[in-house]
């Protein structure tokens, strides 16, 4: 059975192709490499184009079998969204209805999307379930947001099935050391902590040391990139078993949280081994950043039936590091 990833040479999408692969599905990858990298599609055929392009999504729907898409392809970055939302709407949104009007034509009905967090903004209790309230409070959030009511409505339409996974904060590498997270620039806390350690720069900025948690620092649910793969591999199951159109929704958390500091402090463990340190600096908050982002997953883990395996953070945070140690020989030609 044939899967096409879109966003495929990207973070995530790059270790869900390893793993579709792995469990016995033939991957096509669609990438536009405008923040993934040829060198991260390792698993499946490798498509050049932009999702914007129907001639070319035209093309692969022709020449594939499609049996599902799994769609990862998105700009991310939510200071970015913030100054330049027309590039959000745009690639997140009007790319979105692009590749469902493709589908509708080809006849594609199984669709599994990257949604997040963000979709909810300010918390307003926790752990955050799927039911909270969705008040994004950046363009980026509400791009997916947008994204979610649509696919709503194209199930009951247009018979299009998904599954719109909200992650958290995704984490971790390939444990086998073949895949890793390589952003460029990189926002992301833990590669930031690292690279602190490899050298790659100076030190860690802690932003903002006076929330409303036991040290002052945020509380993310950090969920490893395998663990968020082994539940797009079961969304999928559940969409390919499904016998009417449906478009579920669920959160992707390990259900507990660690501050800034405790990430840090993991970290400084981990490195220790290989005689590294991180420095850190104090610096002010980063607007809209919530205090606490924590996960209420038993939904993902009862419909599922899924539940995530690597939970303990000092885990995570060594695969990352054998990833980064690794640096020196990405090839980060596009
Ligand atoms: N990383 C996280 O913590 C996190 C958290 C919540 C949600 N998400 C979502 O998960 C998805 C994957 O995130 P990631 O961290 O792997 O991001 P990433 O930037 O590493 O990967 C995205 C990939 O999509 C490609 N792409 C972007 N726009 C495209 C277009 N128009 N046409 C073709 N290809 C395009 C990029 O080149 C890149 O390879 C995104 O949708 C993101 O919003 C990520
Ligand atoms: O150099 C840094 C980078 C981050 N942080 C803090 O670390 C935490 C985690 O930040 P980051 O890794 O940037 O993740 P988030 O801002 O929590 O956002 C991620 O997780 C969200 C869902 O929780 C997704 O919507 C986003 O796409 C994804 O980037 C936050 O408290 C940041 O303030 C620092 O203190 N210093």
């Amino acid at each position: 059975m044939k899967i096409l990833v879109l966003g495929g040479a990207g973070y995530i999408g790059s270790h869900m192709a390893k793993v579709l692969v792995n469990a016995g599905y033939q991957v096509v990858v669609l990438d536009n490499l405008s923040t993934g990298f040829k060198s991260q599609a390792k698993y499946g055929e490798l498509v050049l184009a932009d999702l914007h392009d129907s001639d070319a999504l035209d093309r692969v729907f022709s020449q594939h079998q499609i049996a599902a898409v799994m769609h990862f392809a998105a700009a991310s970055l939510v200071g970015e969204s913030i100054v330049e939302p027309a590039k959000y709407y745009h690639n997140n949104l009007i790319a979105s209805l692009n590749l469902l009007a493709a589908m509708r034509r080809h006849q594609v009905p199984h669709l599994v999307f990257s949604s997040t967090a963000a979709v909810y903004g300010e918390p307003a209790y926790t752990p955050i379930d799927e039911a909270h309230p969705k008040q994004p409070i950046n363009p980026y959030g509400s791009s997916k947001w947008m994204v979610e009511q649509v696919l709503e409505d194209y199930a009951s339409a247009y018979g299009v099935s998904s599954v719109r996974l909200r992650y958290f904060n995704a984490a971790g590498a390939d444990p086998d050391g073949e895949l890793g997270e390589c952003h460029d620039p990189e926002t992301h806390l833990i590669p930031i902590i690292l690279q602190a350690a490899s050298g790659r720069r100076a030190s860690i900025k802690v932003f903002g040391q006076d929330y409303a948690t036991p040290d002052g620092t945020c509380v993310r649910d950090y969920i490893h990139v395998m663990d968020l793969c082994q539940a797009h591999l079961r969304s999928l199951e559940l969409l390919l078993a499904q016998s009417a159109p449906a478009s579920h929704v669920f959160n992707l958390g390990i259900g507990h949280g660690f501050s800034v500091q405790q990430v840090i402090d993991a970290a400084r463990s981990v490195v220790a081994a290989d005689g590294c340190t991180i420095t850190v600096e104090e610096a002010p908050r980063r607007a809209g950043d919530p205090a606490v982002l924590v996960a209420d997953s038993q939904l993902a883990q009862q419909r599922l039936n899924w539940q995530p395996e690597y939970t303990d953070l000092a885990t995570m945070i060594a695969h990352a590091w054998h990833w980064e140690k690794q640096y020196s020989q990405f090839n980060s030609s596009r």
